[in-house]
């Protein structure tokens, strides 16, 4: 399978890593970013190909790697789609916008492509997708960064955001995709509360839902990413071990 990245940065860097060491299962080829030098960088290490826009990047690859931004969600992957080009979608806060959600799933109904949100940062997505078969009667993201991983400075522990998950996606554009794939999971938005504590240095994430199951409680404790640390490794080893399942022929969990 030939795979291309929308986005070289931190997360794009870690996939790339991954395919240097030939441990990706799939043919990283393809590199397209606004800032060519980034997409150049990756590109050398794997012998791959900068994109010089994204259209040329999709008569050459089956699978696109967005790692960009939620603009590029609704700019690119309708186009991505369209070509019938399958992808992998990381800035899943894009998708709380329901007309949008839909659109793509129409365009990748009628061009027979797939469109896959991996869990990213946030764990116990397994478990909560198989709660919502039944009733869920509430779920809870807390998310707590150090301020610097949410552009902020705080001397002491700050709440910066308290509310729904669609609009902690629009306040939040970079930092709270989590709020969105855990929304998209359980079938609901959830409430989010965005705390900066100058005690941390992880980017940490606190489930609670509770259903007709009986409960979950995940507490998820990330490494930052060096070049960006907004986001969390366990972002891009979720799409890398995606990427690694796509030619599995048992699939464990949900
Ligand atoms: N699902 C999840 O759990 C998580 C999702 N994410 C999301 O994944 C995405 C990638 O994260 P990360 O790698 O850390 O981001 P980075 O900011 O490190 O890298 C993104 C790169 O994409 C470029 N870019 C942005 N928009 C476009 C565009 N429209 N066309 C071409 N290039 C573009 C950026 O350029 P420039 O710097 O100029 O903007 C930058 O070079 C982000 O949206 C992030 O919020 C992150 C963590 C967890
Ligand atoms: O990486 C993380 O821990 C979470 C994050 O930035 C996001 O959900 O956008």
């Amino acid at each position: 399978m030939k795979v291309g990245i929308l986005g070289c940065g931190a997360i794009a860097n870690i996939i790339t890593n991954f395919a240097v060491e030939g441990k990706l299962g799939v043919d990283l080829n393809f590199f397209y970013d606004r800032d060519m030098e980034r997409a150049e960088n990756l590109a050398s290490q794997v012998d791959g190909t900068v994109a010089l826009d994204i259209n040329s990047m999709l008569e050459n690859v089956d699978l696109v790697i967005e790692a960009a931004a939620p603009q590029a969600v609704s700019e690119t992957v309708p186009l991505v789609l369209e070509h019938g080009v399958d992808v992998i979608i990381m800035s899943i806060g894009a998708l709380m916008d329901t007309e949008l959600r839909k659109t793509l799933e129409n365009l990748a109904a009628k061009n027979n492509a797939k469109i896959y949100a991996p869990s990213g940062a946030i764990v116990g997505l397994d478990g909560i997708k198989a709660a919502s078969i039944g009733k869920i009667q509430s779920a809870t993201l807390v998310t707590r960064k150090p301020p610097r991983s949410l552009g902020v400075s705080a001397e002491e522990e700050t709440i910066l955001y308290e509310g729904k998950a669609g609009d902690a996606v629009r306040k939040f554009p970079m930092n709270i995709n989590v709020a969105a794939a855990l929304s998209l999971a359980c079938g609901k938005e959830v409430d989010v509360k965005i705390i900066a504590d100058p005690s941390v240095d992880r980017n940490m994430h606190e489930v609670q839902v509770i259903g007709d199951f009986g409960e979950i409680k995940t507490i998820t404790q990330n490494v930052r990413c060096s070049m960006n640390p907004k986001t969390s490794v366990m972002a891009a080893y979720s799409a890398i071990k995606l990427l690694n399942s796509l030619n599995e022929t048992f699939r464990i969990g949900t």
